[in-house]
């Protein structure tokens, strides 16, 4: 395997797969079988999951809710989401820890770095939830520092799009798509990786990020394997 310890994010929207609202039950299996694939080839994995399927702060702005209280709901959505991917992964048989990093035992057991680490090195798949516990972050952010602190060798960011593109692929359809770029030639052609802060957490401490899609299944596992799929961003 490419990487011994991951930051694996997952997109809260991507969890909602077809499905009206909430939770898709083939998206969980699905990721759950490829992290109990990674898992039982011994990478070390720890996984920040969004909530944008259930709530977004943003929105919630605009919609009138007070912004902290919008985010502080944005990150409660995230660990109604890192609950159901533990359901998942222990329904195939996987180990799994949620931390949170907002104090809600006996729901999950508080984030500390020292606490995340031991779990990984005890063959646990830690999930954290509660993104950063602040508001006007994203999940991108949280994944970026659990990344860093856990000194993982690697950010995946699995996303719907399958790499980084000159332009939003969603949007351009002459958008061409990146196998390896720097973090100095995203910035310069200002293309829409992460939010800017998750980005330059990564880049001023050097943590590389893979940026593929996870929804289709085996993808982690070929990311893992070093098979060049999504778009590296190297130090
Ligand atoms: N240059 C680009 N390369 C790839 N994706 C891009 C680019 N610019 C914008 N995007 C958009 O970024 C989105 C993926 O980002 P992501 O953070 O997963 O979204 P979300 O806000 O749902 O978490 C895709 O919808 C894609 O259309
Ligand atoms: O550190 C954090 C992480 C998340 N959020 C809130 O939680 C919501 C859901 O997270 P996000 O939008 O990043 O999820 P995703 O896009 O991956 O579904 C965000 O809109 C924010 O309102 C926050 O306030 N602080």
């Amino acid at each position: 395997m490419k990487y011994k310890r991951i930051l694996l994010k997952l997109s809260g929207e991507s969890l909602q797969g077809r499905e009206q609202y909430g939770l898709s039950p083939a998206v969980l299996q699905s990721y759950a079988e490829q992290i109990r694939d990674a898992a039982a080839a011994g990478v070390q994995i720890g996984i920040v999951i969004g909530g944008g399927n259930i709530f977004r702060g943003l929105t919630g702005a605009k919609r009138g809710f007070d912004r902290v209280k919008g985010d502080q709901m944005g990150m409660l959505a995230t660990i109604i989401n890192s609950l159901a991917l533990q359901s998942a992964l222990e329904d195939n048989g996987v180990k799994c820890k949620v931390l949170t990093s907002i104090r809600m035992e006996p729901v999950g057991e508080y984030y500390s770095k020292a606490r995340a680490i031991e779990y990984l090195e005890a063959g646990y798949v830690v999930i954290v939830g509660g993104g950063t516990s602040n508001p006007y972050f994203t999940t991108d952010s949280a994944a970026a520092l659990r990344g860093i602190e856990t000194e993982a060798d690697v950010l995946l960011k699995g996303t719907r799009v399958d790499g980084i593109y000159t332009a939003d692929p969603e949007k351009d359809p002459a958008a061409v798509k990146f196998d390896e770029i720097t973090f100095e030639e995203v910035l310069a052609r200002r293309l829409k990786v992460m939010d800017l802060t998750a980005f330059t957490l990564c880049r001023e401490n050097r943590l590389e990020i893979v940026v593929f899609d996870m929804d289709t299944a085996g993808n982690l596992g070929r990311v893992l394997a070093g098979e060049g799929i999504g778009t590296r961003v190297k130090p």
